[in-house]
């Protein structure tokens, strides 16, 4: 009797082991690992996993597998294993890590179809019969039909058909009507010279259909030759051209043509690439830091060693922060290596996200550009993983499993035995100390490319323009640079950080200010709606004519948004041609790209926006970059916060002289004499990184220790409170000897969605010391978090404190 190992769909963790389940004999071809099976589970049916096939089990009486979900496999056995140390790793359930694996469309309600590959003949007779004559036709049809899973999946897997998976309603699988020619090109020559002169569109199709080599988008067609569809239908009937139905991808990047050549490398980048590309031939691990200054050519260095996987037969991964905010990025790779490149990230819709997935698992692309989860992609033989801007908390899974995507890399690196570049301009505190230490091998590129010195960061007092009598938002320096940039037509990029900047609505009698029912923090004044919202619930009411409290009327908002700053600085420079680019400007589709490819068309003279500006942006004409409050960050009560603020200056910084035109950079600030601001003006990452580090060891802090963060919540205060104490008293007395704990304390939020919020946090030195404790918490609790809605979720390396 053969036995599947199956992880099932129960996100419980006493029961969250491998079940034994017989494999009947008709699904016997069918069942591997790596494929999603249909169980018996108590009294009802559920999804699960098959991990592993053996030949006995030690439990007597085994329900058989109900039915398979998939005729190939959607995991790899390298995937499989790593969702086991995922699970390990972040303590989350096994399923929750095999899924986070795979794209949306496999957890969304789903429906199967059948395309066939090859025609019609080459299947067995009772398909024929089947099919009737369709290309595309539905699952259960095949399913009622009574057609063994057997003979399914060996068909798919010699490639004569596919299953392909569509999310109900929507997101189908995209087709399009292409045009192509039904004759031999002799023949067609004939028949244009045939053709009388009112049968000129007939010619043009005709033509066009030969020069283009035979087939065409039908509508690409039309559009170009500016005709209707009568000659075409005219051309159809005389049996000259044939339209076809054809599966198109959704290509969101379509459109780039232009192959760009590897450029010659400089000195330094030579320097750093060696070692890169002897790792990639040799097929040794390593853990690279490419610390490199802002413009220094670290895509370069990327593109150029992915060429080397790729020359090798190999396949790579590159990871970029947010990818839909870095079109240009996307741009670069695909420029290079064309249809080799998948594109995955978050701004796609889950079938896009699916076809991409898809191209990677049917081995048609060899490298995909991809936010965080494209880590998981189901690549084979993996050559090099790059992790772009390193230092990005989103690469920080915040759901479960809550991974970070540095690590998984590393497991992957270690698996297929490839580098890892991680790179970035102000490498996080962690990495550049494994740097130091020799853990990782550091990579230094100090010099901008074009050798042009690093913008002069010019620091202004924001103190003293108040007391000169200054009330605007913008400095007297800052303004005038600005005149000086529009009359010399160069641009502008100007930031506003919102975090901690959003407009709040005050009463200026009393001082009462609008807070969220459910979540103690200050409702945002949204001018479009005239309305206040709540960022954490998205609570909306409408905005109060009159003060609550005292009933003034004299109830203002407040703070700096950026539609403020957007006007303010439409008064101050009149004629200045502005785009605004923050969540509101940004959450169309695609509005993202039109805002900056206007930009980049210089059809602006200044860019505002939130941080989403700061990063990957080369725009040759940019000269100047504002920072209108460089505080924002610099206080939020995180012991990341300077690290944050160095960042994100450097960052943004980096955006001006890219190119031939000299740069410059003007930052407004409260606390001037803060030494991250002043390290931030002098690019000196060594000497923040030196400070700093003395910050965190004393403060007990990462990369001294490593932390976890234990978040207890329920609706009921006094439940939570009692559950916190227990959760404490537990730990402190079980865990080891290098282990610190916190708290429990109430979190900075101290309520959300109508949820008190306490937490514990650990400081710990070896991982061992909390493991045991941790489980023996999150099992005690089990019952608790079942029947009493008590939440209790375990973040290790967290990012998010509120
Ligand atoms: N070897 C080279 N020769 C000429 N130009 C180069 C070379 N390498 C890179 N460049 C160009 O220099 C500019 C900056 O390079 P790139 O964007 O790769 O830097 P980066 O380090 O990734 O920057 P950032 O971190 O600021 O995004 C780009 O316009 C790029 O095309
Ligand atoms: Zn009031
Ligand atoms: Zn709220």
């Amino acid at each position: 009797m053969k036995v599947a190992k199956v992880v099932v769909d129960v996100p419980v963790s006493s029961i969250d082991s491998l079940f034994d389940y017989e494999i009947p004999d008709e699904l016997l071809s069918v069942v591997k690992p790596g494929v999603r099976v249909v169980v018996p589970f108590g009294p009802r049916k559920i999804m699960g996993f098959v991990i592993d096939i053996t030949g006995s089990s030690e439990f007597e009486k085994l329900k058989p597998i109900h039915t398979v979900m998939d005729y190939a496999p959607v995991l790899t056995p390298e995937l499989l294993n790593l969702s086991k140390w995922l699970q390990e790793e972040t303590l989350c359930f096994r399923v929750s890590a095999l899924q986070a694996m795979l794209p949306a469309v496999f957890k969304a309600k789903y429906e199967k179809e059948v395309w066939l590959l090859a025609d019609e003949g080459e299947l067995p007779f009772d398909w024929q019969i089947l099919t009737q004559g369709r290309e595309v036709f539905p699952f259960n049809e095949l399913e009622e039909s009574g057609i063994k899973a057997s003979q399914i999946s060996s068909l798919v897997s010699e490639g004569l058909i596919e299953i392909k998976y569509v999310v109900k309603g929507k997101n189908r699988v995209k087709k399009d009507t292409y045009i192509e020619l039904a004759l031999e090109q002799v023949k067609v020559i004939e028949v244009i010279e045939e053709l009388g002169k009112q049968a000129k569109r007939q010619k043009q199709v005709l033509e066009y259909l030969i020069d283009t080599n035979g087939e065409i988008r039908l509508k690409q067609l039309m559009d170009d030759l500016g005709v209707t569809r009568a000659p075409i239908k005219t051309l159809e009937d005389k049996g000259i051209i044939r339209l076809v139905q054809k599966e198109v991808y959704r290509d969101p990047h379509a459109n780039s043509n232009e192959r760009t050549k590897p450029l010659p490398l400089t000195e330094q980048q030579q320097q750093v690439i060696e070692p890169v590309l002897s790792r990639i031939d040799e097929n040794k691990h390593e853990m690279f830091l490419l610390h490199g200054v802002t413009g220094s050519g670290k895509t370069e260095v990327y593109l150029q060693s992915i060429d080397r996987v790729l020359q090798e037969g190999k396949e790579a991964i590159v990871l970029v922060p947010e990818i839909s905010l870095t079109p240009q990025m996307v741009e670069r790779f695909k420029s290079r290596f064309g249809d080799d490149v998948a594109v995955l990230h978050s701004g796609l819709s889950t079938g896009e996200k699916y076809d991409e997935w898809r191209k990677i698992h049917r081995k048609e692309v060899k490298v995909v550009v991809g936010a965080r989860s494209a880590v998981f992609a189901p690549f084979e033989n993996l050559g090099i993983i790059i992790i772009d801007e390193e230092h990005e908390t989103t690469y920080k899974q915040e759901d479960y499993p809550k991974y970070h995507a540095r690590e998984v890399a590393k497991y992957r690196g270690q698996y297929h035995k490839c580098p890892v570049i991680l790179g970035s301009a102000t490498p996080t505190l962690e990495s550049y100390a494994r740097a130091q230490k020799g853990v990782y091998q550091l990579l230094e590129l100090s010099e901008r490319v074009n050798e042009q010195a690093l913008p002069h960061m010019e620091i202004v007092d924001m103190r003293k323009e108040l007391e000169k009598g200054n009330r605007t938002m913008f400095s007297d320096p800052l303004v005038e640079k600005i005149n000086d940039r529009i009359k010399r037509g160069e641009q502008v990029v100007l930031m506003l950080n919102r975090r901690g900047y959003s407009t709040f609505v005050m009463c200026r009698e009393c001082g009462e200010t609008v807070q969220c029912e459910h979540c103690d923090i200050s409702m945002t004044y949204h001018r479009t709606n005239h309305k206040l919202k709540c960022h954490y619930c998205s609570d909306e009411k409408p905005m109060p004519n009159q003060c609550p409290k005292c009933e003034s009327e004299a109830i203002r908002f407040f703070g700096t948004g950026t539609q403020k700053v957007e006007e303010a600085l439409q008064q101050q420079f009149e004629h200045a041609r502005i785009i605004r680019m923050d969540v509101d400007t940004t959450s169309r589709k695609g509005a993202h790209e039109r805002l900056l490819k206007k930009f980049g068309n210089q059809e602006a003279d200044i860019l505002l926006g939130t941080q989403m500006i700061a990063k990957g942006l080369d725009f040759e004409n940019v000269t100047l970059v504002g920072v209108i409050a460089a505080d924002a960050i610099l206080h939020l009560p995180d012991f990341r916060a300077a690290e944050k603020s160095f960042q994100l200056l450097t960052q943004v910084s980096g955006r001006a002289g890219r190119h031939e035109l000299p740069g410059e950079v003007v930052v407004q600030t409260y606390t001037p004499e803060h030494y991250t601001v002043e390290l931030a003006a002098q690019y000196d990452y060594e000497s923040f990184f030196n400070r700093e580090m003395q910050i965190r060891r004393r403060f007990a802090y990462p990369p001294y220790y490593f932390l976890v963060l234990i978040n207890i919540s329920h609706e009921n205060h006094v439940k939570v409170v009692d559950a916190s104490q227990r959760i404490a008293n537990m730990l402190s007395q079980r865990l080891g000897e290098s282990a610190l704990l916190m708290g429990p304390s109430p979190s900075p939020m101290l309520r959300i969605k109508d949820r008190f919020r306490y937490q514990c946090m650990i400081k710990y030195k070896n991982r061992q010391d909390v493991d045991e404790p941790l489980e023996h918490v999150l099992n005690s609790f089990q019952k608790e978090m079942n029947k009493e809605e008590l939440q209790l979720t375990v973040d290790f390396e967290p990012y998010y404190f509120m």
